[in-house]
């Protein structure tokens, strides 16, 4: 924008200010990312940058957020930016700089005080639609202003990064993991850490471990919410991250033909096992609108309000049935083609249902997520 008045160097740097790195969702200058600001005699502006590394995925999005963001300011003509890469002592600085001095890297979402709530996504069997939902209420919650995460988990069909449209690699930086992310919500799988589609048979102590660090050594930034797409059934991993994250709560998917009572009694057990809070139930797949507008129920009906009512009992607080998801193609296809049916068909019924129901999620305290469990005087009851 060029005015007459010469840019000034501090006019520039504060413009820089405002330029966050997408994966560390910080602006540049607070970590270490700029290397120079050089004001030429014509107006034009020379930016160094420094990427955290060589093979930043990124580099083109970041140099156009600085071009522009240098180019908005007062009386400057040309932006030219450099780009060049951290040093190890960089890169430690900046670890510090986000992490702290720890040696060893803590799951921040377990610390006392963390404000993220996590949600563990959970289903008595494969094939509900728990990867959709968990994916589309990630992505509604993202719309909505909200900083998410989604962590797969599900060993056996990670199909998060494909639901999300992204099969970009996590970078990393000295130990942290850098996340990729994708219609506003930072994702990790375990398929990005496995060639093609080999299945991954970790179990135990391993899976503990490989949950452990996706904790830990990813860089999640300040999540207002994580999403965790648990393996079907109930099993280690739900174990694990009860361990690992005591204040997460279960979110439990059904349709509505599912034995309720199955369902229910082993979420139930789960959570009281762990003691860890449900947060509520989703019905998927409740109805399929045909064009006359009615509702056919191929797997019939009830099975989510059943679900809610037996887990109710169960641990003797109530739990909610948060709402009905129909069939619906442009879910099916939303997911098979990266877009969340909650970005691509926001206000069709299965878009409508999900955005109402990440909506209500939305509305929760940050912070008191699992804190009051009532569990246990359900244990002695
Ligand atoms: N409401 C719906 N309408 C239409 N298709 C759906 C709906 N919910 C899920 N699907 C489709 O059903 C298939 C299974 O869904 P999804 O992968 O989300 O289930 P899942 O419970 O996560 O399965 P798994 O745990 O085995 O990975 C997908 O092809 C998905 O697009």
């Amino acid at each position: 924008m060029t005015t007459g008045v010469a840019p000034t160097e501090s006019a520039v740097r504060a413009a820089l200010g405002k330029v966050k790195d997408p994966e560390i969702g910080k602006p540049i200058t607070d970590i270490g990312m700029v290397k120079s600001v050089t004001i030429n005699d014509d107006a034009s502006v020379d930016v160094g940058i420094y990427l955290t590394t060589s093979g930043c995925p990124l580099r083109t999005e970041i140099t156009q957020r600085v071009e522009k963001a240098v180019a908005d300011v007062a009386g400057v003509g040309a932006v030219r930016v450099e780009l060049d890469v951290m040093d190890d002592e960089q890169r430690t600085e900046l670890r510090k700089k986000l992490r702290g001095d720890k040696a060893e890297p803590v799951i921040p979402f377990a610390q006392p005080g963390s404000l993220t709530r996590v949600y563990a996504v959970a289903s008595g069997k494969g094939g509900v639609g728990k990867s959709s939902v968990t994916v589309n209420l990630a992505t509604a919650l993202a719309e909505r202003g909200l900083t998410v995460g989604v962590l797969d988990a599900d060993i056996y069909g990670h199909s998060v990064p494909r639901m999300l449209g992204s099969d970009a690699k996590p970078t990393q930086v000295e130990r942290m993991i850098m996340p990729p992310m994708n219609h506003g919500v930072r994702f990790i799988s375990i398929g990005q850490f496995t060639d093609g589609n080999t299945p991954v048979t970790w179990r135990g102590p391993m899976l503990h471990r490989a949950l452990q660090q996706f904790l830990a050594d990813v860089y999640w930034g300040d999540l207002d919410v994580l999403l965790l797409d648990l393996p079907p059934g109930t099993g280690d991993v739900a174990i694990s991250i009860a361990q690992l994250i005591p204040g997460a709560e279960i979110l439990v998917v059904t349709t509505p033909q599912q034995a309720a009572a199955e369902v229910a009694e082993r979420a139930g057990a789960i959570a009281l096992q762990t003691r860890q809070k449900i947060l509520g139930v989703v019905e998927n797949m409740s109805w399929l609108e045909l064009p006359d507008g009615t509702r056919m129920e191929p797997f019939g009906s009830g099975g989510g309000e059943k679900v809610a009512e037996r887990l109710t009992r169960a641990v003797g607080a109530p739990v909610e049935l948060l709402g009905q998801v129909p069939l619906e193609t442009a879910l099916r296809e939303g997911g098979d083609a990266g877009v969340p049916v909650v970005l691509s068909a926001p206000d069709s019924p299965a878009g409508s249902a999900l955005r109402a129901i990440a909506a209500k999620l939305a509305v929760r305290k940050r912070g008191l997520a699992g804190m009051s469990l009532g569990l246990d005087t359900v244990r002695h009851s």
